[in-house]
């Protein structure tokens, strides 16, 4: 390419948009998903012809076992033409007697006779099964891989959907439903699609009570997903017998929009969802039945799919394709449910707080669509630590993790001290590490000051809190050396500062106060938050104490605040 040419002057003349569909009445975009579809997953046919090493027989039954545990009734299975292990599996499933009652399995084969003979002894024994036919119908794969005629590839699917149903009379115990894709939809012209479909119909005679399955599959995603919309609405309109037929949607996710056109496919009219689970599949994948299922979920509608376990369900799909979950993935990837920036903490601190405060019905916390609870995530790793995290992120981690409900006006003061570790270490801070910066900014400086002995010598409690009234007695060692000191005020915390002011330069009062029980039980020990401000200077510093005893605590925070300054 000459310097200065960009790479669209000559390129962008290969490609050519994809024609509108002209359907100026649509009426799917006032329509909302309200049920949940018939599922189909394709994960151990469409899923494992596209991996690198394809599912072994144990592989395919661990996989097989898991679609049923969540709840798919419809699972196809294979191509048990295509090799010896897809016929050996779905002869395992029907021989080991493991196809539950309630779930249907269905076998892809392409209109060739030895493969549609073949596909039928594969399943025979079987109590149901469907047959999925399909051929390719495409204008490009009529072209380039059939060189035939329209006329000639439908009397190829006419031929295939005969044969089918000839072959389903040799075995007649089995209780059979047909579908048929024409392969490569979103490619074929519209009323050329529509005219192949209802000559297979004309086959098999569907009723609505034998309803036969009509794929149209994005086989390749060739358009933004309106248009796979307006395909479904336009067939869902015209077809002959609609009440004999259920629509079913299977998306590939070639510009990344599968799960957007397979939603906007249901809202045109689609029945039914043929997926994967995590979008495993060719290519770019098949559309995702996770991120499908629970984007109903989050609208309050029943997906029918139990996701409450998402780990296990990656476990297995990890083991079995040899296939990561990414990170981000929706609902599944190891960070979604995290937060590192400073604004989002504060938002998921203040929203779980207040939904767990109100006993809410309704989740709504900010940046989290799902409760990870409910796909059996817990919220622990939510809030996750580096440099780019505020004082509300760190509060969070040292309320949920160790108890510590830093009042909000100190918050500033210690995400501060931890955004300096971060920026140190240029990396993210594991929990304990947060709270080690705690414990050595707060708990365990000890430079100047330090408690050896304290009494509180009188005490008087009185109904008045004016004339309630201590006197106290300390040494402290600072800076090593023994200091004796003694004072009284209205409290023994408030005569601690009295004493302790003797000592210094300038003089302090207390700002405030906080202080609450951190762990349960007798030996239960009490946290302080003490916030001194100096006299002359304003300067105000926290400080805090720990022990059994809640006075000590208070004077250990007062030291903390001292050693601080
Ligand atoms: C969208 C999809 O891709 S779905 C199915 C994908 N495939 C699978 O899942 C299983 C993996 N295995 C395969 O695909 C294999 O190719 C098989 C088992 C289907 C067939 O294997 P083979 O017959 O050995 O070879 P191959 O696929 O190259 O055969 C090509 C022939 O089938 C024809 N053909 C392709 N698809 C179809 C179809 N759906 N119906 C009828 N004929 C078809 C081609 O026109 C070509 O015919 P030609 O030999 O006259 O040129
Ligand atoms: C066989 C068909 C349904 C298919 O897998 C596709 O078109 O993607």
């Amino acid at each position: 390419m000459p310097k200065g040419e960009s790479m669209k002057s000559i390129q962008l003349q290969k490609y050519k948009p994809y024609p509108a569909v002209g359907l100026s009445d649509r009426v799917w975009p006032t329509k909302t998903i309200e049920k949940a579809p018939a599922w189909c997953s394709v994960d151990l046919r469409d899923g494992n012809q596209a991996l690198i090493q394809p599912m072994n027989l144990e592989q395919k039954v661990r996989m097989f076992k898991l679609l049923v545990d969540i709840g798919f009734k419809e699972i196809e299975v294979g191509f048990p033409s295509a090799s010896e292990v897809e016929y050996q599996f779905c002869r395992k499933l029907i021989d080991d007697n493991l196809i539950p009652e309630d779930v249907t399995i269905q076998v892809l084969t392409q209109a060739r006779e030895h493969l549609i003979v073949k596909t039928f002894e594969a399943l025979r024994g079987a109590k149901k099964a469907i047959i999925h036919l399909y051929n390719s119908t495409s204008t490009l794969q009529r072209k380039v891989v059939f060189a035939k005629s329209r006329g000639e590839i439908v009397d190829l699917a006419i031929e295939g959907a005969r044969l089918v149903q000839a072959e389903a009379l040799k075995y007649p115990a089995t209780e059979f439903r047909y579908e048929y894709s024409p392969e490569s939809f979103t490619g074929t012209e519209l009323d050329y699609a529509l005219e192949i479909c209802e000559a297979v119909l004309a086959v098999w005679q569907p009723t609505s009570g034998n309803k036969v399955i009509i794929n149209l599959p994005a086989t390749v995603e060739m358009s933004t997903p309106n248009v796979y919309a307006d395909q479904i609405e336009w067939f869902c309109r015209n077809v002959s017998c609609r009440d004999a037929v259920l629509i079913s949607l299977h998306a590939h996710n070639d510009r990344g929009c599968a799960v957007a056109a397979t939603e906007l496919g249901l809202m045109a009219g689609g029945d039914r969802v043929e997926g994967t689970l995590f979008g495993n599949g060719e290519r770019t994948g098949n559309v995702d039945l996770v991120t499908l299922g629970l984007n109903l979920f989050t609208q309050g509608v029943d997906p029918k799919i139990d996701f409450s376990d998402i780990n296990g369900l990656i476990e297995v799909y990890q083991e079995v394709t040899n296939l990561e979950v990414h990170p981000r993935h929706p609902y599944a990837g190891e960070l979604v449910y995290t937060a590192f920036s400073g604004s989002h903490q504060d938002a998921i601190n203040k929203g779980i707080n207040m939904y767990r405060e109100a006993g809410a019905d309704l989740w709504q916390v900010p940046y989290l669509p799902i409760d990870p609870t409910d796909v059996g995530r817990s919220y622990e790793s939510i809030i996750r630590i580096n440099s780019q995290s505020g004082k509300g992120g760190v509060a969070y981690i040292m309320d949920q993790e160790y108890g510590y409900k830093l009042p909000k006006a100190m918050r500033p003061e210690f995400g501060n001290v931890v955004q300096a570790v971060t920026e140190k270490e240029g990396r993210e801070l594991r929990y304990p590490e947060i709270f080690s910066a705690f414990e050595e900014e707060y708990l365990s400086r000890q430079a100047a000051y330090r408690l050896k002995d304290f009494q509180v010598v009188k005490r008087h409690v009185d109904e008045d809190a004016e004339k309630s009234s201590a006197e106290v007695v300390a040494t402290l060692l600072v800076n090593g050396e023994e200091q004796m000191i003694w004072a009284n005020g209205n409290g023994p915390v408030d005569a601690f500062c009295a004493a302790v002011n003797k000592l210094l330069p300038e003089e302090f009062h207390l700002h405030s106060y906080h202080e609450h029980a951190l762990k349960g039980g007798s030996s239960a020990q009490a946290a302080a938050y003490v916030e001194i401000e100096m006299n002359s200077s304003n300067t105000r510093r926290w400080g805090v104490g720990v022990d059994t005893d809640i006075i000590i605590a208070s004077i250990k925070a007062v030291l903390s605040c001292l050693n601080r300054l």
